[in-house]
């Protein structure tokens, strides 16, 4: 019954539909009494030979009416409950959704995708089968069963009712004792699902990685063991869903036996006559489903609370990222000042980043450089307010990033890490995907700026093409291009570029950045390389050792000086004019 106690802020909002579901549910179990009376009077006239053909045709014409009510009255519960429950459904997907646009990253990092995937489909699906199957499942087995014993006892005998139910309080206790039993397992069991979705999600985004390396049968192998496990979760909860309808069907048995002996003793006596026998034991027959619905309803309550249980505690998950009440709201412009003493990741003991501080001027780019894991990313990610919880102040324009209104500010940014996410789409839309209202014209002008514009022209639909799940039908170096023209088409004031050319040649990579020089003349561009080439021209570089700033300056001044700035630009020149020697001598 929590559950229902849980839903009662649903139910409140629904109350008319339930309300009109539940009295035509009433008028049903009404009429269902009236057949096996019917047939009982018809037996008892055959039997004492005072059947008449107009008896007969008016018991038929009942019997019809009955069905013929019975139909529409049953088709006007089933769309006001399950109109509901769908309802209920559709409120929860979207407030799950909402909420799962709404959290930050450390929320990502501690929920794995498998989980919240499962949350969204197995969960919502548990908790809606209460609003529907387990409304009526409640309260048709309420009605049908006080309707039908209220007959038994009125229209055929108080003491043989109160007989033949002597079997039902054993059900009623086992029904409790298995509901308890389903709960927990039914918790495995989604803990179970959740595991398995995982597994399936991750060997599918990683099927390359895992045949390259030869690790199909082991990945295969992993797979079954998880399969196996799960089933044999899923076999307890069956299991024990199997042991209830049995044990109905074995106490429903010796009430008909109680029936059949007394009742025919009964009948023996005068007590009742024959046909009140025949209608008694239809009624007995009717109380079949009620018993089956309140098995159905201990198991669609039990599968709900824990589902729900999961739901609602994902749905009180807050993110640390959110508005203040006074929120600015205006697009973020102006010098940017970075000021950060320190910033550790959730749950990490080592900080990530210690006393890095620079002012970019609006129009000015700055370039991180630094060895792989340094904080380069880091940086990025505090500017663009994936994590709020470090020890200083990021400004723009005089104003703390993190007074500024989310879609003020966000909107204000264009990022491009070295791997985008790009949906499957045409190329045109995973260009537009931040400003739909972008002309066609403006879409071939970012396509130019991010030197993709030629490329677009040898698809086959050109801006039209499908780029296929993820963009799998670019090329490492297109998708990043596209990602820039992606960022480049709402003009943000801070464009940040995280590694984003790490797959085009040199000298694709010197027009792109040639071209934003142009463009982006009062606009600030941060960008993260490990091409020292790409930060050359930058007003200041950083760079980054293990979260500290270790060199700072321009390219000339980090040359004048030796440290792995100079080290570093050495080594990548002599790279280039090794691969250069190799190409040529090739050719
Ligand atoms: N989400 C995270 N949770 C915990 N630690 C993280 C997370 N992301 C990065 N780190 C850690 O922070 C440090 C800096 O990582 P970061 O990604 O900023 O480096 P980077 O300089 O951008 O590296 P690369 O050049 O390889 O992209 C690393 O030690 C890394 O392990």
């Amino acid at each position: 019954m929590t559950i229902f106690r849980k839903l009662a802020w649903f139910f409140k909002l629904e109350k008319w539909n339930y309300l009109i579901g539940v009295l035509f549910l009433v008028l049903v179990a009404v009429l269902n009494v009236v057949p096996p009376k019917l047939i009982g009077n018809l037996v008892q006239e055959i039997s004492t030979g005072k059947l008449t053909a107009v008896s007969l045709v008016v018991t038929l014409i009942l019997l019809s009416a009955v069905g013929i009510l019975q139909y529409l009255f049953r088709y006007v519960w089933r769309a006001r409950i399950f109109g509901g429950a769908a309802r209920l459904e559709k409120t929860l997907r979207s407030r799950l959704f909402n909420h799962y646009m709404q959290m930050d990253q450390t929320f990502y990092q501690e929920h794995r995708t498998g989980d919240l995937m499962a949350h969204a489909t197995n969960d919502l699906q548990a908790i809606q089968q209460v609003a529907g199957s387990g409304i009526l499942s409640f309260a048709d087995s309420i009605i049908t069963g006080v309707t039908t014993i209220l007959a038994m006892m009125t229209l055929v005998d108080w003491r043989l009712t109160l007989l033949a139910m002597i079997p039902f309080p054993i059900l009623a206790i086992s029904a409790g004792y298995l509901g308890t039993k389903i709960h927990i397992a039914f918790r495995k069991s989604q803990a179970a699902f959740s595991r398995l979705n995982n597994k399936t999600q991750e060997s599918i985004m990683g099927i390359k990685v895992i045949k390259s390396l030869g690790q199909d049968e082991e990945d295969i192998q992993d797979f079954e063991k998880l399969v196996d496990q799960t089933i044999k979760i899923n076999r307890r909860v069956n299991m024990l869903d199997a042991l209830f309808n049995p044990m109905t069907t074995i106490l429903i048995g010796v009430s008909y036996m109680i029936t059949l002996v007394l009742g025919g003793s009964f009948v023996v006596h005068g007590v009742i006559n024959i046909g009140q026998l025949v209608s008694f034991i239809s009624y007995i027959t009717m109380l079949i489903w009620p018993m089956f619905a309140i098995g159905n309803l201990f198991n669609i309550m039990e599968r709900g609370n824990a589902s729900y249980d999961r739901v609602n505690l994902l749905l009180h998950a807050r993110s640390s990222i959110i508005d203040d009440k006074h929120a600015v709201k205006k697009r973020a412009t102006g010098d940017l000042k970075f000021d950060v003493d320190t910033f550790t990741y959730p749950g990490d003991k080592q900080s990530s980043l210690e006393n890095v501080h620079f002012t970019l001027p609006a129009g000015h780019t700055i370039g991180l450089v630094g060895r792989v894991g340094t904080g380069k990313s880091t940086l990025m990610k505090l500017i663009l307010r994936e994590f709020d919880d470090y020890q200083g102040a990021i400004t723009v324009g005089g104003i703390n990033i993190k007074d500024y209104a989310l879609n003020s500010y966000l909107p204000s940014l264009g990022y491009v890490p070295e791997e985008s996410f790009l949906f499957s789409d045409t190329i045109k839309n995973n260009i537009k995907f931040g400003d739909f209202l972008a002309t066609d014209q403006e879409v071939e002008e970012a396509a130019k700026k991010s030197d993709l514009y030629d490329d677009i022209l040898d698809q086959p639909e050109q801006f039209d093409t499908e780029v296929g799940e993820q963009g799998v039908s670019l090329s490492g170096g297109q998708r990043q291009r596209l990602a820039i023209a992606r960022a480049l088409i709402i003009k943000p004031e801070v464009l940040l570029l995280d590694d984003a050319l790490s797959a085009v040649d040199g000298e694709t990579e010197h027009e792109i950045l040639q071209e934003l020089r142009q463009e982006r003349k009062d606009k600030t561009t941060i960008i993260a390389a490990h091409r020292l080439s790409s930060v050359m021209n930058a007003d200041e570089i950083l760079v980054l050792d293990a979260g500290h700033v270790i060199q700072r300056g321009t390219h000339q001044q980090l040359m004048s000086q030796s440290g792995w700035y100079q080290d570093m630009f050495h080594r990548q020149q002599m790279e280039t004019k090794i691969e250069k020697e190799g190409e040529l001598s090739a050719e």
